[in-house]
């Protein structure tokens, strides 16, 4: 433990040009939700100067007595926004169990995570690799392709859901002569190139302390704001929800056959219909599941990556339009009587 912290300590003293204590001044407060991140305040921020205090939940608990140390959670990410605020502090880091998902907050209270973190880390290793591909998993919000292509002049590779998929996508691609650094799940877990591909949200949140450390070395002042700036430009929708939607396994509809087999029959059932619908449009370029834009969002149906179920993510700038999107999926579902589409008809309110 001593060898891993020592090098992330490490790592950001040399962002800063070798200061022994970059970080002095910043006040950044941890939660590690009773999972085993507690190590970096008093490991990785102390050494490098930060002040620590009102950190929160550092101590393992496998009952989770505060929350669950999750950074998609809302409730975790409420946590550790109320944390940064009650104590003023330049910045909140957040951990899940076991360390491989993170987040951060910035000193105003916003969030950095889901798609705001991957925009934040392809700015952040765009700087240091110009053009390079950033793989992420298929939840990721079209906002995040604008940013990435447009804005850093990345290459943004939507693959599938697993962080497993997402890395190894990555390394296959360099294998093919395309350069990636980033492999990086709107769920917080995150690999660098140079960190050798380790699924590590502490080497994650080294990154954002990089820039922190090197903006005071070179003078500048402003916190975390130095972040902040980075995903300046980052289009993000209204109204963003995932809905997961069950197979019932034992349904006479399912024939016998698998709740696989079942739900790839619904996925394609919607295809054909989203296909006949003129204003719907087909993602020209999709791995996993259904994908689909219209009403000026997009939604996607795929197949849990481990549970009988098919979550359905609809991203749009109404709520209205929310609906509609939500409406496609309906009609095309309601053929499926294992289905449960309890979680979609009371999003749709029918
Ligand atoms: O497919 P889902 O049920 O949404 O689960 C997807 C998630 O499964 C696990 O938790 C993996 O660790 C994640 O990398 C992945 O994103």
């Amino acid at each position: 433990m001593t060898v891993y912290t020592s090098g992330l300590v490490a790592a950001v003293r040399k962002a800063s040009g070798n200061i022994e204590k970059p970080l002095d001044g910043f006040h950044i407060v941890v939660d590690a939700g009773n999972g085993a991140g507690g190590f970096f305040a008093g490991k990785v921020l102390e050494p490098l100067g930060a002040a620590t205090s009102g950190s929160q939940f550092l101590e393992p608990d496998g009952l989770f007595p505060n929350h669950i140390p999750n950074p998609e959670d809302k409730v975790a990410m409420e946590a550790i926004t109320q944390a940064v605020l009650d104590n003023k502090a330049d910045l909140g880091i957040i951990f899940d169990t076991d360390v491989d998902r993170s987040a951060a907050v910035d000193s105003t209270g916003l969030e950095l995570n889901r798609n705001r973190l991957i925009a934040l880390m392809s700015a952040i290793v765009l700087e240091e690799h110009p053009g390079t591909t950033i793989v992420t998993d298929s939840v990721t919000s079209d906002g995040l392709t604008t940013f990435i292509e447009k804005k850093l002049g990345g290459k943004h590779h939507r693959f599938k859901r697993g962080y497993r998929n997402v890395i190894d996508e990555a390394i296959r691609l360099n294998s093919a002569g395309e350069e990636s650094h980033l492999a990086i799940e709107t769920s917080g877990h995150g690999a660098l190139k140079e960190n050798h591909w380790l699924d590590d949200g502490a080497y994650l949140m080294v990154k954002l302390l990089n820039k922190l450390a090197s903006a005071r070395a070179s003078g500048a002042d402003g916190g975390s704001k130095v972040l902040t700036d980075l995903v300046e430009g980052l289009q993000e929708p209204t109204v963003a929800v995932e809905l997961r939607l069950k197979i019932d396994q034992n349904h006479a509809d399912l024939k016998g056959g698998s709740f696989r087999e079942y739900g790839e029959a619904v996925l394609k059932h919607l295809e054909n219909i989203t296909d006949s619908d003129p204003k719907l449009q087909k993602a020209p370029v999709n791995y996993e599941g259904v994908r689909v834009s219209g009403y000026g969002g997009w939604f996607l149906l795929r197949l849990s990556l481990h549970d009988p179920v098919l979550p359905l993510n609809i991203e749009a700038p109404s709520n209205d339009h929310a609906v509609k999107l939500g409406l496609a999926v309906l009609a095309a579902v309601n053929d499926f009587p294992a289905l449960d589409t309890s979680a979609l008809d009371k999003f749709l309110d029918v």
